[in-house]
């Protein structure tokens, strides 16, 4: 039987989820280093940038903990199609929360943010989406599906992830990489979202979940799965998806944790 998913749970945030996220992160860093000279990640908004800006902001703890601006190349697992100033974006929110606070004398990372040209049609904002992974993952072989070195996800109350929500015919796409949302349940309601199979196409894929507001859900995904998209990003990735939640977030979470480790 295929390896399920990792769920690694931490009593604090701040103290170990972070500083976990952070061993986590890099050495997906030095495995895509190793494989192709750069690091390839996608990440979401909500709650994720805070979170992540904890676990890298943090100083490195000796030779190995060094996180390599300069070689990464940050996507957007989702955006909603709003101005990147925009309190809305989740470009605006990672900038905010993280890019903007690399120490000084830090190289920093390539972002690719979406072409704001399109903002009125989010068929053809998606579409050039795509065509700027095109560009960067297609360079080195006729790739099918671009793969990720990491993807950095949030799960929403409703199961939902990237912009990938419970019932929605997106669940179904299975040739676009980067598909248009008009109707997203959270709002905005206009959006892009990488899709499912390049979201379980991933290297790794690392959800982080935090607070009690999460537990009812987590039961789901958990224990019942029923068709909610982060459940298909677990049943299609197996162990490939990683976890990391605070204990309130997976309280009386009938699943097995694993102890941390690399
Ligand atoms: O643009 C978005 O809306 C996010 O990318 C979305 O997918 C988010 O990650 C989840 O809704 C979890 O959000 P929280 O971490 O704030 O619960």
């Amino acid at each position: 039987m295929a390896k399920q998913a990792n769920l690694y749970s931490f009593p604090s945030v701040k103290d170990n989820l972070a500083p976990a996220l952070r061993a986590y992160v890099i050495s997906c860093q030095e495995a895509g280093l190793a494989r192709h000279g750069v690091f390839k990640v996608a990440v979401s908004g909500g709650s994720l940038p805070k979170t992540l800006a904890q676990a890298l902001l943090a100083p490195p703890s000796g030779p190995n903990d060094e996180v390599k601006w300069d070689k990464w190349e940050i996507f957007f697992a989702d955006e909603r199609a709003v101005p990147l100033d925009h309190q809305d974006s989740n470009y605006f929110l990672l900038k905010q929360e993280l890019l903007d606070k690399l120490p000084a004398g830090t190289g920093q990372p390539t972002v690719h943010p979406i072409d704001t040209e399109y903002l009125d049609d989010t068929q053809e904002l998606a579409d050039q989406y795509e065509q700027a992974l095109v560009r960067s993952f297609a360079s080195r072989d006729s790739v099918k599906l671009p793969i990720f070195d990491l993807l950095l996800l949030g799960c929403g109350p409703d199961g939902h992830t990237c912009s990938l929500f419970p019932g929605h015919e997106l669940l179904r796409e299975t040739s676009a990489w980067v598909a248009p949302i008009e109707d997203s349940p959270k709002p905005p309601p206009k959006r892009v979202t990488l899709t499912l199979p390049v979201v379980t196409h991933a290297v790794r894929i690392a959800f982080v979940a935090t607070g009690g507001g999460k537990k009812e859900i987590m039961k789901q995904i958990f224990e019942e799965g029923a068709g909610l998209p982060c459940a298909l990003v677990n049943e299609g990735a197996g162990e490939r998806a990683s976890w990391f939640v605070d204990n309130d977030a997976v309280e009386g979470v009938s699943y097995p944790r694993r102890p941390f480790s690399l």
